[in-house]
């Protein structure tokens, strides 16, 4: 069950006992969720104007996949920082990620949001976070923050735990609008990016 690494050869290896490691986390993650949270999260989406998304990292990447379905659903939604996103006004949502809940960047963009009376919604594995402070609705995922070491609240490295678990409470998310909005799958479809 190792790599050798003097030969640079993969002998045999525990990937699916890595995968069971990753699901029984995100497992045990989604038992620990206060779902209650979730009420703010999913109203603050469905009466934005304009849905603007940001993370950074790994978490950027999580955050983008969950952008990209929100828009499959009709939502004029937006990722920021990129070439096209516009400037957030009052009537607008961001909903911003961040594990330690204190990267600049996601912090700055907050703080801009609430000065124009947009409504923040983060989630972070720190309640205690300058960026939990700051939202208008925190949503705590108990993972391991990235610079947290000791291996008791995942065994993954840095904030993977936190990232996966974007993208899969993201999932939900989507998942939950689209039986609300009853929607077909095809009228979706016709959103789907069709110059891949
Ligand atoms: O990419 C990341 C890193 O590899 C940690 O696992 C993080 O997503 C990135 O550094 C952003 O950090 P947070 O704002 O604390 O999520």
């Amino acid at each position: 069950m190792h790599l050798d690494h003097q030969q640079g050869v993969l002998h045999s290896t525990d990937i699916q006992g890595n995968l069971k490691q990753i699901l029984a986390e995100n497992y045990a993650l989604s038992e620990a969720l206060d779902y209650q949270d979730f009420g703010a999260l999913i109203k603050g989406i469905q009466q934005a104007k304009s849905i603007f998304l940001h993370a950074a990292g790994r978490s950027g990447y999580s955050m983008r996949s969950v952008a990209m379905r929100l828009m499959h659903l009709g939502f004029k939604v937006y990722f920021v920082g990129d070439t096209t996103t516009p400037a957030i006004q009052s009537k607008d949502l961001l909903w911003v990620a961040s594990g330690s809940g204190t990267t600049g960047s996601i912090v700055r963009a907050a703080e801009k949001a609430k000065s124009v009376g947009a409504n923040v919604i983060a989630m972070t594995t720190n309640p205690a976070s300058t960026l939990a402070g700051i939202s208008d609705t925190h949503i705590l995922l108990p993972a391991a923050e990235k610079e947290d070491h000791a291996g008791n609240k995942s065994k993954q490295y840095a904030g993977s735990l936190f990232e996966q678990a974007l993208l899969l409470i993201g999932d939900a998310i989507f998942m939950e609008l689209w039986k609300v909005g009853g929607c077909p799958a095809e009228t979706l479809w016709k959103r789907h990016a069709n110059m891949e």
